[in-house]
């Protein structure tokens, strides 16, 4: 591993200290730097480099850095991949600007979003604590801004809308440079990294390195709602390539021109990125986040055993579902224990299907004995339908994730279904519980489905349009609560408001979201000090979240809780997979409290050390210093 390091690190302590608050500076260097422009062909001495320079509204060119001044100042891995020209980089900006001229006129919605978006991005790059504040006091309002649904089209639009860099990219470009490049990061500690490839962005397919808005959005509320500093914070995008044929063929794009990189080639650039991290900080936390599924299994079986790592789509999302279906059964007035009864049908079998199916059929199978026996006979509650229809065992070239949950043929035949069935066809034959959505196929649930389910044997059926962004759910709880009446559960991926159902009635819209568990697990992960994540942390998160709901909001429909509680259950969560962490023998403590320490409290003393370590905005003494 030495040998990845090259005399390009040459961060002096001083250097470093320099950096601390770099993401809050945006000084211009009149008063902090000597420096002297000279006419016609004679270069500006400055006497700064890496962040300094790019938070420097006087010397920054942003994009523009060409790769020989990106290697002399220690710019490399701070900026997407592509070198624009200036000209280039004004029609960027110009575009931008042009299309929200546009789209003021056709409706207020999108421009509404994406200029608070805006406004609160300028805030972020001018003053952190100032920008948490306001997101966590209006964290109702502003967590659709900066996270789900508008940050899905900050990255659809990210080529105009970047300014200021913020995180790292690790490009294929990159290869062979990341051991040192790392440590271009100014943070001497990092606790959480968000990366992506950015293949599969929310429901939106492969945006190319115009992910890295998704792994910024995810680390906002990383520090909003658990409490982790800011400065200890680093998104991560690694560029390896785009199969977007738009994007391929546009001068704007940011990233690398190039079809992705497959194979061995592939692994290769993921695998010297997380030497890289876990070399420079060896208790960081890795999320994996939108990965497209071929990927996303193979790099979390890949790395979960050796690294602090999870995959917030595959594992995070199955958590928040099960903690939903655990809550349907409870709305329908049953226990908990009944959930292996259940029978659900589940559109899409990508990363955030297959996670969820393999979790349920976990958590059915325990509840049932926690034998071989029972896991066996708790697929039979599942049936999966891609964009292929129904899988069966006659499905040709079946992916070896969907496999376990394929049907028997002669069994389904008995149902009077076969291999490919449509949506509609499985509901009117199978009369789910549960029909649960993780398509990204927006409209999927479609009036003749809905219409089907009203043959459901349950008596309060659930409706989980889990797709994002907002177009791409599978339905609006308005067709849901007009076509099968105000007695279901609801709950989406994306916000939506409830429904006045015009009988005094209120039909609730959940919002069924990995962000009620990601940030708990990461917290949890951190202050117990385990080095890794193991699906019984994730299974106790899980079950937080489904105990959080009361009785009485259940039963009324109510099976998630709002955002604006975020921060505490996400201390509950934390707690939790501490505790969980304990139970194991995993946790080796963190900072001042050391893993005998650790193990002597009870849970509310946990909870009492989880909320002291939570980070708050508030400003700081400053003392000046000279180096
Ligand atoms: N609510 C949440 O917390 C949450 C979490 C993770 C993912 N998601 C959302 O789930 C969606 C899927 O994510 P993914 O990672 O699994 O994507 P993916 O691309 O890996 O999988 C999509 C799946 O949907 C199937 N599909 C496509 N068309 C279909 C159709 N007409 N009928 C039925 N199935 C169809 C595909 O065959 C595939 O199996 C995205 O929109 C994502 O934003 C939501
Ligand atoms: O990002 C989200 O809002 C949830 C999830 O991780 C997704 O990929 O859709
Ligand atoms: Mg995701």
């Amino acid at each position: 591993m030495t040998n990845f390091f090259s005399n390009k690190i040459r961060l002096s302590s001083s250097l470093l200290k320099r950096f601390q608050r770099h993401a809050t500076s945006a000084t211009p260097s009149l008063f902090i730097t000597r420096s002297y422009t000279n006419e016609g062909n004679r270069p500006t001495i400055v006497h700064k480099r890496s962040l300094d320079i790019l938070h420097d509204p006087w010397f920054n060119k942003g994009t523009s850095f060409t790769m020989t001044e990106r290697d002399r100042l220690d710019l490399r891995g701070l900026l997407p991949p592509n070198v624009m020209s200036t000209e280039l980089q004004i029609e960027r900006f110009m575009i931008d600007l042009k299309r929200l001229e546009v789209q003021a006129r056709d409706g207020p919605s999108d421009p509404n979003a994406l200029a608070k978006w805006r406004i609160l991005n300028r805030l972020h790059d001018r003053n952190e604590t100032m920008y948490y504040k306001v997101l966590i006091a209006n964290i109702e309002e502003y967590a659709p801004v900066v996270y789900t649904p508008t940050v899905g089209l900050v990255c659809q639009n990210y080529s105009g809308l970047f300014r200021r860099p913020r995180g790292m990219y690790f490009s294929a470009e990159d290869r062979g440079e990341m051991m040192s490049m790392v440590y271009n990061w100014p943070a001497d500690q990092v606790d959480m990294i968000v990366v992506t490839d950015g293949s599969r962005i929310l429901g939106l397919g492969d945006l190319g390195v115009q992910g890295i808005g998704i792994a910024i959005g995810k680390l906002d509320l990383y520090v909003a709602a658990a409490g982790i500093n800011p400065q200890r914070v680093l998104p991560v995008m690694i560029d390896v390539g785009t199969n977007n044929e738009k994007l391929l063929k546009d001068p704007l794009y940011l990233g690398l021109q190039q079809h992705r990189l497959e194979g061995d080639e592939y692994l290769a650039v993921i695998d010297e990125f997380m030497q890289a991290v876990f070399t420079r900080w060896p208790l960081v936390i890795v999320q994996f986040e939108d990965f497209q599924s071929k990927w996303a299994f193979k790099l979390l079986q890949r790395y979960r055993n050796t690294y602090r790592m999870f995959n917030d789509d595959v594992q995070g999302t199955a958590g928040v579902a099960i903690a939903g279906l655990l809550g349907a059964v409870r709305a329908q007035g049953r226990p908990m224990i009944d959930f292996p009864k259940m029978k659900i049908v589940v559109a899409g079998a990508g990363s955030a299907g297959i996670g969820v199916l393999n979790a349920a059929r976990k958590t059915m199978a325990r509840m049932l004995g926690n034998n071989e026996v029972a896991f066996e006979s708790a697929k039979s509650q599942f049936w999966v339908v891609d964009a292929k229809g129904l899988i069966t065992e006659e499905r040709e070239n079946i992916d070896p994730e969907a496999l376990p949950f394929a049907r028997n043929v002669r069994e389904a035949d008995r149902q009077g279904l076969r291999e490919g069935a449509s949506l509609v066809e499985v509901v009117k034959q199978v009369k789910p519980d549960v029909l649960l959505g993780l398509s990204a196929v927006g409209g999927l649930f479609s009036k003749e489905v809905l219409e089907a389910l009203k043959d459901s044997t349950s008596t309060r059926p659930a409706v989980f349009a889990m797709s994002n962004p907002t177009n791409n759910a599978e339905c609006t709880p308005e067709e849901a609560f007009s076509i099968l009446g105000d007695n279901i559960i609801f709950a989406s991926g994306s916000p939506f408001k409830d429904v006045d159902l015009g009988n005094g009635h209120i039909g609730h819209c959940n919002q069924g979201n990995n962000m009620y568990l990601f940030p708990g697990i990461g917290l949890g992960t951190l202050l117990s000090g385990s080095r890794s994540i193991s699906d019984g942390m994730l299974q106790a998160a899980a079950e937080c979240l489904a105990a959080y709901m009361s009785e009485e909001e259940v039963v009324s429909g109510i099976i998630f809780p709002s955002i604006s509680r975020i921060r505490d259950i996400t201390k509950e969560v934390a707690t939790a997979v501490i505790m969980e962490a304990i139970e194991e023998d995993l946790v080796e403590g963190y900072r001042n409290i050391d893993a005998r320490d650790l193990r002597k409290l009870n849970k509310e003393e946990i909870l009492k050390h989880v909320n002291k370590n939570m980070w708050t905005p508030e400003y700081p003494n400053l003392v000046y210093k000279d180096d």
